[in-house]
């Protein structure tokens, strides 16, 4: 698995409709998205384990690792990836525990250096900051601002930059210290996804603020 992920990390907008998620999902992995991230806040447990069920054979057929948002228990179950938790999702450690030492723990940090240095002596393997801008689907998310990302880069995981993010408004996250971009609307809610991915590719065009040129 690559541990220095780079590039887009599409997170599934909510729908009930199973057929209707995996056909909106598939063109976003073939024309790029780095990172998969499952998450339904409307599906009951049975549901949510279904989709994500068969997120996970799509991710594997486009070699895209798959993470599932909220609930450690059902990645740990279905063998995904990893999971993603925040403040109220229960604790980083017992989820390392259950998920073993290679998968992806991610913890949202909001605001908060000190959240994001607690979350990898607890476990976590990289560490998410936002929201940076107004987002649509969660328009009371709190705000962070992008020095917190070169800040960040000194704890040695990657570093994920969520909220309102475009291909337009993308790139200064990038240059600021953002190795992936966590985007439900800007992908899902576009006119063209495939052309959305493609286009937030160019907001890695430059150099990542730790390599050289050379
Ligand atoms: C990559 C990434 N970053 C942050 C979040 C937000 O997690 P959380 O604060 O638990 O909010 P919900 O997504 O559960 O509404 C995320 N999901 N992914
Ligand atoms: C889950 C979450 N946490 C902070 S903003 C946000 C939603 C991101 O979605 P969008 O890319 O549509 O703003
Ligand atoms: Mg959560």
């Amino acid at each position: 698995m690559n541990r220095h992920p780079r590039g887009l990390y599409a997170i599934t907008p909510d729908l009930a409709d199973t057929a209707r998620l995996l056909s909106c999902v598939e063109p976003v992995l073939a024309a790029g998205a780095c990172w998969l991230q499952y998450r339904n806040k409307h599906a009951d447990a049975g549901l949510r384990e279904q989709q994500a069920l068969e997120l996970l054979s799509l991710c594997r057929r486009h070699g895209v690792p798959l993470l599932v948002n909220d609930d450690w228990r059902l990645a740990a179950r279905i063998g995904a990836d990893g999971a993603h938790l925040g403040e109220d999702d229960g604790g980083l450690p017992a989820a390392r525990r259950a998920l073993g030492p290679d998968a992806w723990l991610g913890a949202s940090c909001y605001d908060s250096i000190e959240l994001a240095s607690k979350a990898v002596a607890d476990g976590a393997s990289y560490v998410a900051f936002g929201a940076f801008f107004p987002s649509p689907t969660k328009p009371g998310a709190r705000r962070a601002t992008a020095p917190l990302l070169s800040e960040a880069s000194a704890l040695g995981v990657p570093v994920v930059a969520i909220g309102g993010i475009s291909p337009d408004n993308g790139r200064p996250l990038v240059e600021a210290g953002a190795d992936l971009l966590a985007v439900i609307s800007g992908v899902f809610d576009a006119p063209d996804p495939r052309a959305a991915v493609r286009a937030f590719a160019t907001c890695f065009d430059s150099p990542h603020p730790g390599e050289s040129r050379e």
